[in-house]
């Protein structure tokens, strides 16, 4: 399949050959995400690191799920050894294939995670449970959602031999948290880090300042290689890094007026199921299912 590939456009034939083969072969330690040019042979640009770690076995099993009426990532991320699996930020519409996607696949999923009590979106963690024995849900204890775990700074998510850390990242909401792997190479702000955008700070318990810190110290201090992967995209972007972001991002990068200015003047408007959302997210998403 790839030396078919090979003849299509470089962006295409990388994403066919993810698709298709499973087989990747090695690529640069340097490369990364928005690197692709129609010059560098397919060779060179075919692997992500995150992938290439997958195939290498050091790194966990790692899957970005999309659902597009919200425009909400999903995220499973797994142990291939144990099978251990966990979830992020799953949506209601959504969870027939995820957990068609964690039975092919074998995993166990141990806990569905949201990083935060959407305001656009029911979660799907609730069904998960009633359907899946022994399942546990999390989200932060500032959310004021009920879940059996609640997670504060520094709390590990455990899969096998894999774990995600919880840093606080209010702002979007107060409780807004970002998840790191073990080995700092991969990042989910939820709705607190977007690709070259963040959170709206104008409901729940936003706050701009409080965003603007959050971003700062706990999400551009992690490593410039570190992969950002958010809870949502509205523009078919799907990854970037900490570095990309801390001289890219329109907003972040500029002073803590600037940001508290730009913010105030987003005039967005708001969710179309922010009512039903937000009592149902406290609840787990159960709320009159
Ligand atoms: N149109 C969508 C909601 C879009 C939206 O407001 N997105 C939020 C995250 S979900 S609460 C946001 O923070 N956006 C920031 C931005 O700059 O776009 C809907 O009706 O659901």
């Amino acid at each position: 399949m790839c030396f078919i590939v090979n003849r299509l456009k470089p962006a295409l034939a990388y994403t066919l050959c993810l698709q298709t083969t499973g087989h990747l072969r090695k690529v640069p330690a340097h490369m990364g995400p928005g690197l692709l040019t129609s010059k560098q042979p397919l060779e060179s640009v075919i692997i992500r690191p995150y992938c290439a770690r997958m195939e290498l076995g050091k790194g966990p099993f790692f899957r970005q799920l999309f659902e597009s009426v919200s425009s909400t990532y999903t995220y499973l991320l797994a142990d291939t050894e144990s099978r251990e699996a966990v979830l992020i930020d799953p949506v209601l519409e959504t969870v027939d294939r995820d957990l068609k996607l964690v039975e092919e696949l074998g995993f166990n999923l141990k806990v569905a995670v949201n990083t935060h009590c959407h305001a656009d979106h029911i979660t799907g963690t609730g069904q998960l449970k009633n359907r899946l024995f022994g399942m546990k849900s999390a989200i932060s204890k500032h959310s004021g959602a009920s879940a059996d775990i609640l997670l504060s700074e520094g709390d590990k998510i455990s899969f096998g031999k894999h774990y995600l850390t919880v840093r606080e990242t209010p702002g979007h909401t107060d409780g807004c948290v970002t998840l790191v792997t073990g080995d700092q190479s991969m990042a989910f702000t939820g709705d607190t880090l977007l690709i070259r955008g963040c959170g709206r700070t104008d409901f729940q318990q936003g706050c701009s300042r409080r965003l603007y810190e959050s971003v700062h110290q706990k999400i551009f201090t992690l490593p410039p290689q570190c992969l950002v992967f958010p809870a949502h995209d509205y523009k078919g972007q799907t990854a970037s890094t900490v570095g990309e972001e801390r001289r890219f991002n329109p907003r972040l990068t500029k002073s803590v007026e600037e940001f508290v200015d730009i913010m105030t003047n987003l005039n967005l408007p708001k969710p179309a199921k922010i009512d039903i959302a937000v009592p149902a997210n406290l609840v787990c998403g159960l709320h009159e299912v």
